[in-house]
C-alpha cells in the first residue's frame, strides 16, 4: 500500500494559532524579532543588527544573521513544524529562542502574504520566498548583496493598525528592549544597555536611584526596597521590588519575565512561592522554558527549584532586615502585616519573625509574643475572639493571668503554632472558669455573715440560670463579673437548640443535656468593691433583689454578653425599681 503524506490546511492551522495558542495577534512581532535574533546567534559573528521599517501598510524586518540557502528555504520555511533550532534528537538547542518551527506562521495573523528575501552566509545566490495564507508558496531568485534576511509583511485589510509605526515601536520596545543586539525601528534605537539590574553604576546609591526609576516606569510605584535575585542553575538574574502599599495576600503575584533577554510576558504567574505576594519581580533567565505560546513558563523541576530559591532569597532579605535595620523591618511589617502572618502559618522562619517583631494585644498591653512568653513562661493563654478578650483581659490581667487577643485574622492559628518554635511552651485557650480559681475567697467569718444576703441574691437571679458567689479580686473598681465556663456555654447552646427542635430530636437533646454536668454561669460579686460591699449589707430584701439584678445586668453589659429576653426584662425592672427608690419621698409611705 502506498504511504501518503499529511495534507495541511494552512488557514486552519493559522486559525488554531490565533484563537488558541496566542493571546493576541501582537505576538507576530515577537516571533519575527526572535527569528532575526536566532539568525544572528547562528551566524556567530557577535554583535548583529536588526532594523525594522514601517510605512505604506507594510513591515520590514532586516537582519544580518546567517540567512538561508535555497535548499534550506524549501526545507525550513515551507514545512510547518520544522525548525533548524533543534538537535538530531529533536531537542531545543540551548542558544536559540525558537524551537517549534511554527513562529513564522504568526505573520499570517496580520498579513495574507509573507515575503522572505534571504542570502546565506555559507554562500550561494539570494532567494525570494513568498508564502500565501491560502497555503501555497513560491521561490524565485532574490536581490540582496550581503548575507542576512529581510522579512516583509503587508497588512491584511483590518490589520493595518498592528503594523502602524507607533504600535510597532511599542511592540519592539516591549518584547525586545533588553536584547543584546542593536535594534532600531525606523532608525530610532530601541535597545540600550540590556537589563537595568546588570548595568554598572558609580556607587550603590546611584544604582538604587536608577532601579527606583525603572520600577516607577514599569509598575508606577516607588519600591519600599529592591532585592537582587540570582539563581545560577536557572541562569536567572533580576530584581524584586517590594510593594510600598498593602496587597491582599490572595492577589496573584504576576511578574515580568524575560527568557534570553526576550520578553516572555508581563504577567507571568508561578515564578515565586504563593506567599511572596509583597514583591513584583523582573527577571531574565536562560534556562527556564517557555510554553509553546511563549506567554507562560513551562512547569518543570527547574522551575520548581527556581521558585524555592527565589523564596529563600526573599526570606533572607527579611531576616537580614530584622538583624540590620529593625526600624525598616517595622515599616515593612506595618505595610504587609497580614501577608507576613499568612506566611507564618506555614513557615517557621516567618513565625519567628512574627514572634519577635509583631505586636499583639495582650492583657498587659500591646507586646510581641516573644515578650509575652518571657513574662508568662510555661503556658500561653489566648482569647479566641475579640469579644472574649475584651470581656476578660482586664480581670485576667489583674489576677496575673496573661491573655493574648487571638481574635484577629490568623492570630489564633499563629499562637497555636508557637510550640513549633518554642517547645517549652503550652498554648491554651482561656477558660473563663479558670479565673475564679485565681480569685481570693472571703474570710470564713465574713462568709458566714454573708449567708442571708447570698440566699436572697440567689433567689433574685435563680430564674436566669446563674449562680451567685462572692469573691475578693482586682480590679476593686469592678463591682461584679459574669463568667460563663466553656461547658456552660455549650449547655446554653444545647438548651437553645432544644427550644427549636421537634419532639424526637428534642428528646435526644434532653438526654444529652442531662448527661453534661450542671455547670451554671456565675455572677461573681467583688467583695473588694465598696458599692458591692454596701449592697451585701442591705437589710431590706426587696432592695437586695433590685440591686443584685442591677449588678447582674451591668455585668452582662460590661462583658458584652448577648442579652436574652429574660435578661432585658430583669435589666428594665431593676433599673426602674432602683429609680423609684432613688426618687421616692417620705409621703409615699416607705
Ligand atoms: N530571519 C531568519 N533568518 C534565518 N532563518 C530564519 C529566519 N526566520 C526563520 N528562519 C528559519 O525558518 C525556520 C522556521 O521558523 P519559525 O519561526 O517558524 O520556527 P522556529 O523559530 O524554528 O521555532 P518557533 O516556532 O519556536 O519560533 C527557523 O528554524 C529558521 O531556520
Amino acid at each position: 500500500m502506498a504511504e501518503r503524506a499529511f495534507q495541511v490546511d494552512l488557514r486552519g492551522v493559522v486559525d488554531l494559532l490565533s484563537r488558541h495558542l496566542y493571546s493576541s495577534p501582537r505576538v507576530y512581532l515577537r516571533e519575527l524579532l526572535q527569528n532575526a535574533v536566532d539568525a544572528i546567534t547562528a551566524r556567530g559573528a557577535g554583535g548583529g543588527r536588526v532594523r525594522i521599517e514601517t510605512g505604506g501598510g507594510a513591515l520590514r524586518v532586516h537582519d544580518d544573521g546567517v540567512g538561508l540557502t535555497e535548499d534550506e528555504v524549501h526545507a525550513l520555511l515551507a514545512t510547518i513544524g520544522r525548525s533548524s533550532k533543534r538537535d538530531e534528537l529533536g531537542f531545543a538547542r540551548h542558544d536559540f529562542l525558537g524551537q517549534f518551527g511554527i513562529g513564522l506562521l504568526s505573520g499570517f495573523l496580520v498579513a495574507d502574504e509573507i515575503e522572505v528575501v534571504t542570502r546565506s552566509a555559507k554562500g550561494g545566490p539570494a532567494v525570494r520566498w513568498t508564502g500565501l495564507a491560502g497555503g501555497s508558496y513560491r521561490v524565485e531568485p532574490g536581490e540582496r548583496a550581503e548575507p542576512g534576511t529581510t522579512v516583509t509583511l503587508r497588512a491584511r485589510p483590518g490589520s493595518g493598525e498592528l503594523l502602524a509605526p507607533d504600535v510597532v515601536r511599542e511592540l519592539a520596545a516591549t518584547y525586545g528592549g533588553l536584547l543584546p543586539i542593536d535594534l532600531t525601528v525606523d532608525g530610532a534605537p530601541v535597545t540600550a544597555g540590556g537589563p537595568p539590574w546588570l548595568a554598572a553604576h558609580r556607587d550603590p546609591a546611584a544604582r538604587r536611584r536608577a532601579l527606583d526609576a525603572y520600577c516607577r516606569d514599569l509598575y508606577g510605584f516607588e519600591p519600599f526596597d529592591v532585592i537582587d535575585l540570582d539563581v545560577p542553575e536557572a541562569g536567572l538574574t533580576g530584581v524584586a521590588f517590594v510593594l510600598p502599599r498593602p496587597v491582599a495576600p490572595s492577589a496573584r503575584g504576576a511578574h515580568r519575565v524575560y527568557l534570553k533577554r526576550m520578553l516572555l510576558a508581563e504577567g507571568v504567574e508561578g515564578l515565586l512561592p504563593g506567599w511572596a505576594f509583597f514583591v513584583r519581580c523582573v527577571v531574565d533567565a536562560t534556562e527556564l522554558k517557555p510554553t509553546a505560546s511563549r506567554e507562560a513558563l513551562y512547569e518543570d523541576e527547574l522551575l520548581d527549584a527556581t521558585r524555592d530559591a527565589l523564596g529563600d532569597r526573599l526570606r533572607q532579605w527579611l531576616v537580614r532586615l530584622a538583624e540590620t535595620d529593625p526600624a525598616r523591618l517595622r515599616g515593612f511589617l506595618r505595610l504587609h502585616r497580614l501577608g507576613v502572618k499568612a506566611m507564618a502559618l506555614h513557615d517557621d522562619d516567618m513565625l519567628r519573625l512574627v514572634d519577635r517583631w509583631l505586636e499583639f494585644e495582650t492583657s498587659a498591653g500591646p507586646m510581641t509574643l516573644a515578650e509575652f512568653r518571657r513574662r508568662h513562661p510555661g503556658t500561653a493563654r489566648y482569647a479566641a475572639s475579640v469579644e472574649e478578650f475584651r470581656r476578660l483581659a482586664a480581670v485576667a490581667g489583674a489576677q496575673g493571668v496573661g491573655v493574648v487577643n487571638g481574635g484577629y485574622v490568623h492570630d489564633t492559628e499563629i499562637i497555636e503554632r508557637l510550640p513549633a518554635i518554642d517547645p517549652g511552651i503550652a498554648v491554651r485557650r482561656l477558660d473563663p472558669a479558670e479565673l475564679t480559681t485565681a480569685f481570693g475567697v472571703v474570710d470564713p467569718a465574713a462568709e458566714l455573715a454573708l449567708r442571708p444576703f447570698l440566699a436572697a441574691a440567689q433567689r433574685a437571679v435563680d430564674h436566669l440560670g446563674c449562680e451567685v458567689v462572692v469573691r475578693d479580686f482586682d480590679p476593686a473598681s469592678l463591682p461584679a463579673l459574669y463568667l460563663t465556663s466553656r461547658a456552660a456555654e455549650h449547655q446554653a447552646e444545647v438548651a437553645e437548640a432544644r427550644e427549636a427542635a421537634d419532639e424526637l430530636f428534642g428528646g435526644l437533646l434532653d438526654a444529652l443535656h442531662s448527661a453534661v454536668r450542671a455547670d451554671r454561669p456565675q455572677l461573681v460579686l467583688n467583695h473588694r468593691n465598696p458599692l458591692t460591699r454596701r449592697i451585701t449589707a442591705l437589710a431590706e430584701d426587696g432592695l437586695v433583689e433590685l440591686a443584685v439584678q442591677g449588678l447582674y445586668g451591668q455585668a452582662l453589659l460590661l462583658g458584652h454578653h448577648p442579652l436574652r429576653p429574660a435578661d432585658t426584662a430583669v435589666l428594665n425592672r431593676s433599673f426602674l425599681g432602683l429609680l423609684e427608690w432613688a426618687v421616692h419621698t417620705p409621703e409615699d409611705g416607705r
